[in-house]
This record gives C-alpha cells, structure tokens and sequence, in this order.
C-alpha cells in the first residue's frame, strides 16, 4: 500500500515537473484525465527554472526510456511524454526503483549489469573509456585487452581511453553487449546529478521588455573601392568630434551616432574574411551589409562575391556609391550594374537604398549613417536588455599584460564586469571590460561592441559569450566541453586507426583520401579555401591538395588531376578552353564556384561520399548447446533458446565461455525435422553453422543482426 502510495507520489512530482504553470486543483478524477491527456499530447513542453536537473524515466520493466534535463532559465525543450509511452496512454511507466544495480567496484564510467532482455551481461560505457576499467568491468586483466587492441590495430596503454566503437567491438570478442549510456545508480525517478546547461536564447520575448537596438553593419566590396575610407571617415568625424582622445582604434568595432543621435555599431573588420568566418560558426550578428563600390570602377568580382554572400545570408543591402568626388565617376552606371545583379535601385524604382558619398570629402556621410538608423528602424531591431547575456566574439589576441583578450558584441541582455561566462569551450568571468575608446566600463547593453578580458584561454571569432548563473556552472560546463572535445579528438585517431585495420582487411588502401586541385582569383582566397576545408574534422578521410594557387584552370592542372586522380575546384576563375577539352578527354571533373561555404559544403558532401557504410552490430538471442550430433556433412547442435530469438537469415557467433570460437552465418535452423525461420525463447532447435562442426555442449550461439548506417565524418 505504501509503496502504491510512493509510486503515485513519484508520477505526480514528474508530472510536476514536467508543468511549471501549476492551475487551480482540479479534482482527482479530472487530475488523472489530465494527466493521461498529457502523456499523449503531441507538443514539446519548455520548463524555465534557473538550475538543471536531469530526471530518468523507466517504464513498467525498469527499463530506461529517457533521460530528461530540466534545463535552465529559457525555452527548455524536452522531448513529448507521448513519444515516451507510444502506443497508449499509461501512467505506470514511471518506476521508484531502478531497474538495476550497477556492479560494485565498476568505475562511475564503465558499469557492468544483467540485462532484463537476454540474461548477458551489459557494460555500461561513458566516455572516456579507459581500457583498465573496461577490463575490469569485463573480469578480465588489463594486457588480455591489450592484446586484442593490437589485433585491432589500436595501441594505446592501460591508462589511456579508447574509442566507444572499439570499447564494442572487444566487449562483443568477449561475450558482452555494451551500452554507451551510463545507467545511473537509485531510483527510477531521481535527481541524479546536478547538470548544467548554457541558458538557451530568449523567444517570444514580451514586447514591454524589448528595446531599440543599434543595427550592427558590416562593409564589404571591391578590393580598393574604399571600405576602410570610409569607416575611417566615419570613426574620425564621428568619434574624434564628441569624445577627446577617441581617434585611437581600440576594438574592431565602434559605435557612432547619427545626426539625429541614434546609434549605429560598425564592424570595423571590412571584407568577407570575417563575415563567412563568422556565418559559418552560426554567429551571424550582421544586421546590413554596405556594399561599397567605386563610383570610377562600377562593380568588379570581389562586389559580386559580396552582393552573392549578403543574398545569401538574407542581409539587408545598403549601396554606398564610393569615390564620387574623382573624375570619371559615373554613379548612374554602378546603379545600372547593380540592377544587372539582381539590385534594383530606390531612384530606380527598386528597394535598395543607394547614397552617393567620397570618403575623401566626406559628401554623403551623414545621408549613410541617416539611411542605416532608419533601416534599424524598419528592421525593428530590438532586444531584451535584461535577458542572459550573449554576445558574440568578433577578434580575439593575447595582449601583452592582458592575457587573451577578445572583443564581442552583445547580442541581448547586458554584459556585466564580474560576470561568470562560457565561451566555446571556456570558462571565463569578466574581470574587465572597456569600450571602443579604450574607456573602463562596468555594463554593455545590446549591439555595443566591448573589449573583454578574463578568458581562460583565447576564445574563436564567432564563439558565443553566454552568461552562466555561477562560476561552479561555467566551470562545470567548460570541463564538460573540453571532454567532449578531447573524445572527439580521441576518437577521430582511434576510429582512424580501426578505419585503416578495416580498409586494409578489406583490401582497400589505408585512410580515405580526398585529392583536390585548387585555383581561385587571388591569391588570398587559396590560403583561405584550403584553410577552411583543412578545419572539416574528420577522423576517417583526409583532404590533399595537389596544387593550390590563383589563376584560371590550365590544362596541366586537369593533367596533373588525371594522374593524382584529384578534383579541380575554380573559385571564381575561369577554365581555359584547352583545359575543358582535356577535362573531357581524361575524364576529370570540375567543380567552380563563387560562394565559399557552397565550396566548402560540396567538399564535404564529396568526403562523405568516400565512405562505406558503417555496420553495426545487433544482438537479437541467445541459445545454450544442449548436445552435439552428427550430421550427413559435419555436425549440428542440438539448442535451446535461452533469450529473444535466433532466425534463419541472422548471423551468429559460437562463445565459449567468453571466447568466440566462430563468427558467420547460420546455415541451418531446424524444429525437429522441419526448417524454419526463427525460434523464440525457451523453445528447442537444432543448428548448423557454415562450415563449423566443432561444438561442445556448454558453448553459447549468440545471434545478431548486421545493420549498415551512413557514417559521419
Ligand atoms: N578620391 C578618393 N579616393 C578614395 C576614396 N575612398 C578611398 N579612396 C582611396 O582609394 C584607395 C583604397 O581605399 P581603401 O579604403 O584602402 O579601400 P578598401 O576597399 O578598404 O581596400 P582593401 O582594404 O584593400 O579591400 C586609397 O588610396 C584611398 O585613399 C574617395 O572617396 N575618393
């Protein structure tokens, strides 16, 4: 009766949880309808407490069907209780107890338990998985493992971790399956470890909390059109007259002010280095992009590049016609050439916002800064001053008696001296921070780009600064980060290793390899292509460029291609005619672009593409040999099934003891004299295997499924 009465308790603190926006009481009955609705309603539900927690649900055979995070302040998403309980409705799935008890002596990493299903044994792994706590999880001494590792073609000591696929593959040698998800220790329902999240962004900020912003613009144009004039003009007449001692260049962004006193923050980082730097780290804090363009040259490819990459990235384009105070500017032509690339001017009848301006003389600057507040205006650029702070990081340096320093801009919320922080991988907590102007200042609302010391380490351009409750969080989550990180790495070498083993065995050559030939316009863009595509990690197939430099695609480069058998990708160049003729002829294919993450992302669909299949490995029965007896070719055994299935088409391994004796595929599956496709639990059976005949009464034939998967990178 208690325990009914705890088992009730149980469900309801879940349901508890689970709906923060606690309604009047409603009576029992309407409770438990309630409550059953619940579990089939199809939505997410979002919690919003300051601290995580993480909750296991079992269902009715202790068997775990979630882990769920109570996540921070924020939209918290947790997966629908319905997905949990399909098919029906039912409120018993959650259970007080845990399902089992973990091994003693285990380490908290690798647990060893009985399975419920089957009756073997399952190791509970959590990455790192050192390999002498892998061994003793299995009873087994360090250097029997080692062994096996090296037959794998892994060499590492007994203090080092090992790759999870691998941990599998020699918990399977020894007649173990494995779990990569530690099964934790008490009940069913508990908090099991404090957990700590990075609070995820506001949405559906109510509308009394939100504030104008400043838009955050970034330049981009032509080589020479006079981006960096610009921005300079702007810094020195905008800075230099309000504020003495602010014609120093602090940060790589500043924030000035229009005729009409409204804020404006510019990048001051001009180019498309860091505008698809940061894209592809998702940071995309750009609210306009202006294009600059010189009145004298009209529009020229690097103007292109950026027209295509502001499309893209779904920017709104301001044009700032350049140079107009030189002879020969024609602005009506540049006008016209932006309508050839898709570009219709205002004065045009179009929507894009031109102003002529010279950023010798200064003509036209206050239209553009005038032109940007208003788009912020349209935009409704706005933010939550009070939310958890996020910023962006847009440089980062070690400074000389400053350690890593790094400037960010803030995204929402108010970055605060004092405040602990996550970005990347790194703990931090801002001990101080200064303006563009070098000014010590104590907060930083929305769009204000800031210097910000007190990382731990140097922070990316394009990681987000999050602000954690506490310091113990920061640290926590950092610790968290870098593991993961440090398996990755890990794991990429130790899959790597195991990917030669297998190609080899396969007959196959050792680590994929992807051979490009690369020619772009300009020379910076070969440093910068080959750079991003050398940062695609992946621990299975390598990129090589054969040949990397700017230029158009020559008819050597597609014989070099033919003999290295290697890719040529063009970014935007051209390919000579003699060089489409050899192409055809060798059968070498050409890849050109103009869009840099279109390049890369084609790479990376094209090191994808160089990879088999991952197979992985399904344990479905097990049957104990009861006898042996003779066969017209060999012998068969004579089993019983002792858990789940063995089936006809399945493979099967024959472990005796821990050892597998045989591993193949299951020729014969008979109930007496009749074939037949499968046999269940308790039933008895009589099977042969390939050409196998040495079975001994005692040995287990562990029956599994091989399934393929697409591998990642
Ligand atoms: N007459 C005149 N010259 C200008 C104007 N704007 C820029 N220039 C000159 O044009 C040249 C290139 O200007 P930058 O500002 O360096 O051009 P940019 O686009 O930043 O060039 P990169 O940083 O190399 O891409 C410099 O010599 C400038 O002095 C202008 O409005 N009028």
């Amino acid at each position: 009766m208690a325990d009914q009465k705890d088992n009730i308790n149980e469900k309801k603190k879940v349901l508890d949880l689970l709906d923060d926006s606690k309604p009047k009481k409603p009576s029992r009955r309407e409770r438990q309808r309630e409550e059953a609705s619940k579990l089939v309603a199809p939505e997410v539900k979002t919690l919003d407490t300051k601290k995580a927690e993480a909750l296991d649900i079992f269902d009715e055979e202790g068997k775990k069907k979630t882990s769920v995070i109570k996540k921070g302040s924020g939209s918290a998403k947790l997966p629908s209780i319905s997905k949990l309980n399909e098919p029906k409705a039912d409120l018993d799935f959650v259970k007080t107890e845990s399902a089992k008890s973990a091994k003693s002596g285990a380490s908290e990493a690798v647990q060893t338990v009985e399975d419920a299903d089957n009756g073997v044994k399952v190791i509970h792994l959590k990455p790192p998985i050192i390999v002498s706590e892998l061994a003793e999880a299995m009873d087994l001494k360090p250097f029997q493992l080692m062994a096996d590792l090296i037959k794998l073609q892994v060499f590492v000591a007994p203090h080092q971790a090992i790759e999870p696929d691998v941990a599998e593959t020699l918990c399977a040698q020894h007649g173990f399956k494995f779990e990569r998800e530690k099964r934790e220790k008490g009940a069913g329902v508990h908090k099991v470890e404090e957990v700590f999240v990075e609070p995820e962004p506001e949405e559906n900020v109510p509308e009394d909390k939100l504030e104008l912003r400043a838009p955050i613009i970034t330049f981009m144009g032509h080589v020479d059109h006079g981006k960096t004039s610009i921005l300079d003009f702007i810094r020195k007449s905008r800075i230099a007259s309000g504020e003495a001692g602010g014609i120093t260049q602090h940060i790589g962004a500043y924030g000035v002010k229009d005729d009409q006193g409204r804020p404006i923050t510019l990048l001051d980082t001009p180019g498309h280095a860091i505008f698809s730097q940061m894209r592809a780290r998702g940071a995309d804090i750009t609210d306009i992009v202006v294009l600059v363009v010189a009145a004298d040259d009209g529009i020229m490819p690097q103007t292109k590049e950026a027209i295509d990459h502001a499309k893209a990235a779904k920017k709104t384009i301001i044009v700032a016609v350049n140079k107009c105070d030189v002879a020969g500017a024609d602005p009506t032509r540049v006008r016209t050439q932006l309508m050839e690339h898709g570009l219709t001017p205002v004065d045009f009848g179009g929507d894009v916002e031109c102003v002529d301006v010279s950023a010798k003389t200064g003509d036209g600057m206050g239209d553009l800064l005038e032109l940007l507040a208003l788009q912020a205006e349209v935009l409704e650029l706005n933010a939550n001053p009070s939310a958890n702070a996020r910023a962006s990081v847009i440089e980062a340096r070690i400074q000389a008696g400053k350690g890593p320093t790094a400037t960010v801009i803030v995204q929402s919320g108010t970055l605060k001296a004092g405040m602990p922080f996550i970005c990347g991988p790194f703990n931090g907590k801002i001990k101080s921070m200064f303006d563009d102007h070098g000014k010590v200042i104590k907060t930083a609302g929305p769009a204000t780009p800031v210097e910000v010391l007190g990382f731990a380490e140097l922070p990316n351009v394009g990681d987000e600064l999050v602000e954690m409750d506490t310091e113990r969080a920061a640290k926590k989550l950092s610790g968290e980060r870098q593991g993961e990180k440090r398996n990755t790495r890990l794991g990429g070498a130790q899959k790597s290793r195991l990917t030669d083993f297998m190609s080899r065995a396969k007959g196959g050559t050792q680590k994929a390899r992807l051979q490009l030939i690369l020619k772009t316009d300009v020379q910076g863009s070969v440093g910068a292509i080959t750079g991003a595509i050398g940062e695609i990690e992946s621990g299975k197939v390598e990129t090589r460029f054969v040949h990397a430099a700017s230029g158009s695609i020559t008819e050597s480069d597609i014989l070099l291609a033919s003999s290295a058998n290697a890719t040529v990708i063009g970014f935007n160049t051209k390919v000579e005619s003699k060089a489409v003729t050899a192409a055809k002829r060798e059968g070498v294919e050409i890849k050109l672009y103009s869009i840099v993450y279109e390049l890369i992302d084609t790479v990376r669909d094209a090191m994808l593409g160089l990879l088999d299949p991952e197979t992985r490995e399904t344990i479905i029965g097990h049957a104990d040999v009861k006898q042996v007896f003779k066969v017209n070719k060999g012998k068969a055994a004579g089993c019983i099934v002792k858990d789940g299935k063995v089936t006809r088409t399945a493979h099967a391994r024959v472990l005796r003891g821990r050892t597998p004796v045989f591993d193949g595929k299951m020729s014969t599956l008979r109930r007496f004299m009749d074939e037949v496709k499968e046999v269940k639990t308790g039933i008895e059976c009589g099977i042969k295997l390939g050409a196998f005949n040495d079975y001994e009464e005692g040995d287990v034939i562990q029956c599994y499924l091989l399934d393929k998967f697409a591998q990642e990178l």
